[in-house]
């Protein structure tokens, strides 16, 4: 028997980061939306826990008990005294390494996959309890749509969506490490303000008006990520000259998100996107986007 669940990616519409906290993580507000490119993670009865990947990037990413959907196995199990024995196989089609949480996805699709395969019958605030643990991003994972991230970006405000968002998501060569684009954050920002979200932005999100949310796209990791990786301001560049609404940095990057007006203009930034040479592809996707769940067999 397997449970095979499929998990959306995500982008910060808004990402307001304040000062280092004494843990090391910085608390933001944080408005995530899902968008429509997908993980699948596929959990089988197995000998032993065992990770397995396929897709473009499967090379990039590791196979071991680091994985966030084994660690996400493991957390579940010893929760209810059982052994992780389960394979886990990730059809990956979110880049790796990219800003846009694809081994969040993971997490929490391997969690859901594990309770359904295991019936823990856990409740969902058990699950999101677990996924906060495997990360600040995870929780959103598994509730997808748009919501506002306080903490860490662990806990979550749902927020209401009022229409259809085009995107194009230029995908650069390599990744950019988290914690290295904070702590470029804590070295450009001294003194950074308290995080908090913006009406304006929230409002054009209710309302479902892309103009007004493209004119409110705001990533206070975006400078740190450009410091560590410059060439992304000529990607951001070649995406608005081709049309884009507004371009930004997804979270820490080093994937690049365009919102434009429609699927016509969604195709079109994305041909000029790759044909400019700044992206080592591009992909279109649209918001809203639900949240991790079982594919039906
Ligand atoms: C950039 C974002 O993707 C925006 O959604 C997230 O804030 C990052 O979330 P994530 O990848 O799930 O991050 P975690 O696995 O929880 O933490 C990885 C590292 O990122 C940094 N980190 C993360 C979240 C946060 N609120 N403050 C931080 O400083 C810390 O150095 C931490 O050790
Ligand atoms: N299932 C997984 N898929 C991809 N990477 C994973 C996975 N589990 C662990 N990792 C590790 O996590 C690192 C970050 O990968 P990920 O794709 O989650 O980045 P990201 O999209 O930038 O994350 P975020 O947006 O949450 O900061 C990878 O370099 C890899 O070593």
């Amino acid at each position: 028997m397997s449970v095979t669940v499929r998990v959306p990616a995500k982008v910060n519409v808004q990402l307001a980061v304040g000062p280092a906290r004494p843990d090391g993580f910085h608390d933001l507000a944080n408005v995530f939306l899902a968008v429509s490119l997908y993980d699948r993670v596929t959990a089988t009865r197995a000998e032993s826990l065992r990770v397995t990947c396929e897709g473009p990037d499967a090379d990039q990413v590791p196979l071991d008990r680091t994985n966030l959907a084994a660690r996400a196995a493991e957390l579940l199990a010893a929760r209810y005294g059982i052994a992780p024995d389960v394979h886990l196989h990730i059809a990956k089609d979110i880049p790796v390494a990219g800003g846009m949480a694809g081994g969040s996805a993971d997490g929490a699709g391997a969690l859901l996959a594990c309770d359904a395969l295991w019936g823990t019958g856990a409740s969902r605030a058990e699950l999101l309890d677990i996924c906060a643990e495997l990360g600040s991003d995870v929780p959103f994972s598994l509730v997808g749509g748009a919501a506002l991230g306080t903490g860490r970006g662990e806990h979550l405000t749902e927020l209401p969506l009022g229409g259809t968002f085009h995107w194009v998501f230029a995908v650069a060569d390599g990744g950019l490490s988290t914690p290295a684009v904070y702590a470029e954050f804590d070295r450009l920002t001294p003194a950074a303000p308290a995080p908090a979200a913006s009406p304006g932005l929230l409002d054009a999100l209710r309302t479902g008006d892309t103009a007004a949310l493209a004119g409110a796209l705001a990533n206070d990791l975006q400078p740190a990520a450009l410091s560590l990786r410059p060439s992304l301001a000529d990607t951001l560049a070649a995406g608005t000259a081709a049309g884009a609404l507004a371009g930004i940095v997804s979270g820490s990057g080093p994937t690049t998100a365009f919102l434009v007006k429609d699927a016509e203009a969604a195709r079109s930034v994305a041909a000029a996107l790759v044909a400019s040479g700044t992206c080592r592809t591009a992909r279109t996707a649209t918001s809203p986007a639900p949240g991790a769940r079982i594919v039906p067999a």
